[in-house]
């Protein structure tokens, strides 16, 4: 048997594409960041104190997603720990995998060497299991709390609130903050006290344009990739389409990665435009097939509704869609979510690209909107019949 696995693991070395895939990950932090020099520059000078063994100020940081608020935060902060170990520590939470109060500060009590329990805990004692903690402790903590935005609208900013007295509390040891968010109005909701607490410094990464992304391709690419596996015309193409898409250098990575594994699937030694292309319809056929398998359990009923109506007709009014809905709740023996609901998750189906609903006067009768699908009822189906056991027997 251990001969099927060598055979599979040479074929896959023998790959001509990648000198080193992982470099394209987005995990991945690169040792440089071209066009980030100002906001590298900008929070170094925030973060100077540290030399001094003092206390920054709070530091938050917007931009639309992949402008690389994430890649320039973890490079600034890993290149001062390695002058200035002595002086601080760093601790950093996505908060969008650790989306609880609880999680984010049992993350930080881990980082800091104490466990706690998955749950059972109050809050309230995990906080003054940090205090007496970082009390211990004798540096500045930084605290990066990555897209805060994702819990913040689930749990309120209380925790924030929180994070930004903790200093009272504190003698020796000092917390500073480092929020960052790709939401950018999200800032107008938080308590007046957290925005200007958070907000003592403010940084804006604006959206790479075409040239920039190219610049950080083909950087990334004469790491990751064997020298003539690549041309100017696929970085081009690359870097167009994730300008169009807002700028977005992960975007722009992912388009490459996933050319460079199609070619490489297909024996070939050089990525190619039509590669690109193929990569494109696979990223946002998995895109889509995300949005679909996590979605609620209702909203996955109300598009099984829409797809059984469309049978028969080209488009469906909100009433008819709200029919066929209740008729499958019944059917499933499941409590049925109102009129009101069903038009909201409508919405959010739309702005997520999966249904498109069309505004249409009736005259007398007033308004309704016209629902049909703007992904293929294929992808729908596999992916929710894949990710809900209930609707999948119930299908079959
Ligand atoms: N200037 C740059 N040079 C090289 N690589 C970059 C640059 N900017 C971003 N990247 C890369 O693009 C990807 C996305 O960047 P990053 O995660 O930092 O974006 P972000 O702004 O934090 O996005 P999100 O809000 O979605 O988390 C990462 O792989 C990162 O290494």
């Amino acid at each position: 048997m251990s001969d099927i696995i060598d055979e599979v693991l040479s074929t896959l070395g023998r790959g001509k594409i990648f000198r080193a895939r992982e470099l394209l990950l987005p995990d991945y932090v690169p040792e440089t960041l071209p066009h980030r020099e100002n906001q590298i520059r900008k929070i170094v000078e925030i973060l100077a104190p540290l030399a001094r063994s003092e206390k920054p100020s709070n530091i938050f940081i917007y931009g639309l997603t992949g402008t690389g608020k994430t890649a320039v935060t973890k490079f600034v902060l890993k290149n001062l720990y390695k002058r200035f170990s002595s002086n601080f520590i760093y601790i950093y939470v996505n908060t969008r995998q650790s989306d609880t109060p609880y999680r984010i500060l049992a993350d930080i009590l881990e980082s800091l060497n104490s466990k706690v329990p998955f749950t059972g805990l109050s809050t309230a004692e995990l906080f003054r299991r940090l205090i007496r903690k970082l009390n211990e402790v004798n540096p500045i903590v930084i605290i990066v709390l990555d897209e805060i935005d994702a819990m913040v609208k689930k749990h309120g900013d209380d925790i924030l609130y929180r994070f930004t007295r903790a200093n009272n509390e504190l003698n020796k040891s000092k917390i500073s903050l480092i929020g960052i968010t790709n939401d950018v109005k999200f800032v107008e909701t938080l308590d007046p006290r957290v925005k200007s607490s958070l907000g003592e410094e403010e940084i804006v990464f604006p959206p790479y344009n075409a040239e920039e992304l190219e610049d950080i391709l083909k950087q990334r690419a004469k790491l990751a990739l064997n020298e003539n596996a690549i041309k100017d015309d696929v970085i081009k193409l690359c870097a167009a389409l994730a300008a169009r898409d807002h700028g977005d250098a992960r975007r722009a990575l992912d388009l490459l990665r996933v050319a460079g594994e199609i070619a490489e699937r297909e024996g070939k030694d050089q990525i190619t435009t039509s590669d690109v292309e193929k990569a494109r319809v696979e990223i946002e056929r998995d895109r889509v097939y995300e949005i679909l398998s996590t979605l609620p359990f209702h909203s996955k009923l109300v598009l099984i509704a829409i797809l059984k109506g469309l049978r028969d007709k080209s488009t469906l009014t909100t009433g008819e869609v709200y029919e066929a809905y209740l008729k499958l709740a019944n059917k499933m023996g499941v409590e049925s979510v109102t009129q009101r609901r069903v038009s909201d998750i409508l919405n959010e189906l739309d702005m997520v690209g999966i249904i498109t609903a069309k505004v249409v006067n009736r005259g007398r009768y007033g308004k309704t909107k016209e629902i049909s699908l703007a992904v293929s009822e294929d992808i729908i189906l596999k992916a929710i019949v894949e990710s809900d056991e209930r609707i999948a027997s119930m299908w079959n």
